[in-house]
């Protein structure tokens, strides 16, 4: 990386001084005596750093930072102060100066800023890398499906990114995601995120249900130095962090009523609090939530904020259940099988009649999560090129489906039945029933699961999505 700094300083010999100590140190420097002439440079000079005197002839070293933020936000900027004058610096950072200096300055102190400057210049570029390399994987193209149900939500989310691209700036309405677990959710969220206006920025995600509500305010809203015990420093918040980009509330039903006032407030206000600060700071984001819920009836519970639930809901998307989509059960049964293939050197697998049957009639309560799992360990473990029954009795529940299937079709229509229950489909938000039953149980998994009505496997998936955890025994 070419390392390159603008020095704004009318007192040449400074200008100079500094600017021979930098080359000295391998970095590029350019000098300039005014705010003007730095922005005409900018183009021809391209600037990792500018580095600003505040008292300039003309334009003021702050205002030009300002300007820089909105044209080059990327750019870094120092200022430089009078001794003294922490007003300026104070002025500066305001403005978004990533640091100050205060004159005389000590040569020491500004390399270990700039080393400090392209440590985070360099993070950033990294960050970004990595961001486009998820985008990669975040498009539309990633939801498989061909069935009904699918190009209704396919349609449903073009007509929103078309509309969207005609908006005139970039503040996205608010989008809730419904569906059962493992459907799909989270990639209808990157889709909204990676095909629309604010793809350049991050996608931050946050499960709701897995922070513990103690900790999750600073998680979401961030906290200050001393806030708490163990706040050793400042630390900004997934919102702060999702600026100009998207916030991703997955399992927003879990939120409790004193989290779903705080962030009812910052729907509102669009403003966060770090915990332990009295400032409010203005955040620009895009939330996207989903949910397993059925957060209507949770209204008529009192269990979830109505006014919230309208300001999640300016637009809904609801993402079909496996079994719902027909055909597309054995296309995305297809898809993983090459996908896991090929990851385990097995390409052209392959599933016999048989297997494909059982695929079909089963009614799949994890939705595509389950099926993708499974076909992982199938592909794993196929011996040979056709992946048959046998290899795919790996996954009990199917199994115990399959021989019903065949013994007694009674039994099928009795398993479907369960399958499609609220309490299988986590369409009744089973987090405190889980608990519940696993508590009853000692935490047995295999007497909490028959308790439910679910598979073992369904339950083991509900624990680790929900963050649930044994508690210690005390003697
Ligand atoms: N239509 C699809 N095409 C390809 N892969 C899919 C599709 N739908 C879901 N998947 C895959 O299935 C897995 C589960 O999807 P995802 O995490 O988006 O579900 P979810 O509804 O958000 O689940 P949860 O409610 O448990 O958070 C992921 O690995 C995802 O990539």
């Amino acid at each position: 990386m070419d390392k390159t700094i603008l020095v704004v300083e009318d007192d040449r010999l400074l200008a100079e001084n500094i600017q021979n100590y930098l080359q000295r140190r391998d970095y590029e420097a350019v000098i300039c005596d005014s705010a003007e002439r730095a922005l005409e440079l900018l183009n021809t000079t391209r600037p990792d750093i500018v580095l600003t005197d505040n008292s300039l002839p003309g334009m003021s070293g702050i205002e030009l930072i300002r300007k820089l933020q909105a044209s080059a936000p990327n750019l870094k900027t120092i200022m430089m102060t009078g001794y003294g004058n922490i007003e300026n610096a104070v002025e500066a950072m305001q403005a978004g100066a990533f640091h100050y200096l205060t004159k005389p300055i000590a040569l020491s102190e500004l390399k270990v800023l700039m080393e400090k400057a392209f440590g985070t210049l360099k993070l950033e570029q990294k960050l970004s890398f990595y961001q486009k390399r998820e985008a990669e994987n975040a498009g539309f193209e990633t939801l498989v499906g061909g069935s009904p149900a699918m190009l209704a939500l396919k349609d449903r989310i073009t007509r929103i990114l078309a509309a969207e691209s005609l908006m005139k700036n970039t503040d996205l309405p608010v989008v809730l995601i419904e569906g059962e677990t493992g459907t799909g959710k989270e990639l209808v969220a990157r889709a909204l995120h990676f095909e629309g206006a604010r793809r350049d920025n991050p996608f931050v995600e946050i499960n709701c249900a897995a922070i513990p509500p103690q900790l999750l305010e600073a998680e979401l809203f961030g906290h200050e130095k001393g806030a708490f015990t163990d706040a050793k420093e400042r630390r900004l918040g997934l919102v702060e962090t999702a600026d100009g980009g998207t916030l991703f509330l997955d399992e927003v039903g879990e939120l409790d009523l004193a989290m779903q006032a705080k962030l009812l407030k910052l729907l509102e206000d669009r403003s966060v609090r770090r915990v332990g600060s009295a400032k409010e700071r203005k955040v620009d984001v895009r939330i996207i939530s989903a949910t397993n819920c059925d957060l209507e009836q949770m209204v008529r519970q009192g269990r979830f904020r109505k006014d919230l639930f309208f300001r999640l809901r300016i637009i809904s998307l609801k993402v079909p259940s496996l079994r719902d989509r027909g055909a597309d059960v054995l296309l995305l049964a297809r898809y993983f099988l090459d996908l896991h293939g090929k990851r385990y050197g097995k390409p052209n697998l392959q599933f016999s009649r048989d297997a494909e049957d059982l695929i079909a009639s089963y009614s799949w309560p994890g939705n595509v999560r389950e099926l993708k799992n499974m076909l992982e360990q199938a592909a794993l473990l196929a011996p040979d090129q056709i992946v048959s029954v046998a290899q795919l009795s790996v996954c009990p529940s199917l199994a115990t489906t399959y021989a019903r299937r065949i013994g007694d079709l009674e039994n099928t229509r009795f398993t479907r039945q369960t399958d499609n229950s609220e309490e299988v489909s986590g369409g009744s938000c089973g987090k405190d029933k889980v608990l519940g039953a696993l508590e009853r149980t000692d935490w047995n998994v295999t007497k909490s699961a028959r308790m439910l009505g679910i598979t073992r496997d369904m339950l083991r998936y509900k624990i680790e999505k929900m963050g649930l955890v044994r508690p210690e025994r005390h003697s």
